[in-house]
């Protein structure tokens, strides 16, 4: 189906700024901390959830002063769809994870299904340990199981649509600054 660009460049213009580009970077330094003071000495391999942990990744990775590998797996479950459906692995991880300690990034946990599937995937290939970072944690009962929530969380956001900073709508505004919510949704 054609794309609106007009009702894309609209759900921008129109769109409420739950966290501005300011809230961001102070959230991503916070994070960028608590990783350090968890993981400096366990040489892990960092795995970025394409496409939405693209942004997470680029800006958190350079304030990681500790020695780390970096790689990619990509997995969706929107498409450019408003509502998650079956897991559809893309990529899978390709490394050698055995006794390896793994950090997983991504942009968003929402209903979690899309990181839980990929933290066992990751511990079934023989991590030691699998941790995961998300820039924003949706706050809902509708997780993948009670209580879900990453062990590296930069904002908690409100029950919405959202997009910015990795989130896209409709493919779209993955590249805006802070955190948004499209009007209405
Ligand atoms: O917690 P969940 O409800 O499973 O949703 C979160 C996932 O959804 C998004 O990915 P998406 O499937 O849209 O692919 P994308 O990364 O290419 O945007 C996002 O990047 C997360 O990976
Ligand atoms: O609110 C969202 N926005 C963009 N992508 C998403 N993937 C899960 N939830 C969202």
């Amino acid at each position: 189906m054609p794309v609106d660009m007009d009702e894309i460049i609209r759900a921008r213009e129109e769109a409420d700024c739950l966290a501005d580009a300011t809230t961001v970077d102070a959230a991503l330094a916070r994070m960028a901390a608590e990783i350090t003071a968890q993981l400096a000495g366990s040489n892990p391999m960092v795995y970025t959830v394409m496409n939405g942990g693209l942004i997470l990744a680029g800006r958190i990775l350079p304030r990681l002063p500790f020695p780390l590998e970096v790689s990619y797996l990509h997995a969706t479950r929107y498409g450019h769809a408003l509502k998650g459906t079956q897991l559809d692995w893309r990529v899978r991880p390709t490394s050698d994870l055995r006794g390896r300690t793994v950090l997983v990034l991504d942009d968003i946990l929402d209903e979690g299904h899309t990181l839980h599937a990929i933290l066992q995937y990751l511990r079934a290939e023989g991590a030691k340990e699998v941790l995961a970072a998300v820039l924003a944690h949706k706050v809902h009962d509708r997780k993948a199981y009670p209580g879900m929530r990453a062990d590296f969380t930069g904002i908690d956001v409100a029950d919405r649509f959202l997009f910015g900073c990795g989130m896209d709508y409709k493919g779209y505004w993955r590249n805006a600054p802070g955190i948004y919510a499209v009007k209405g949704l």
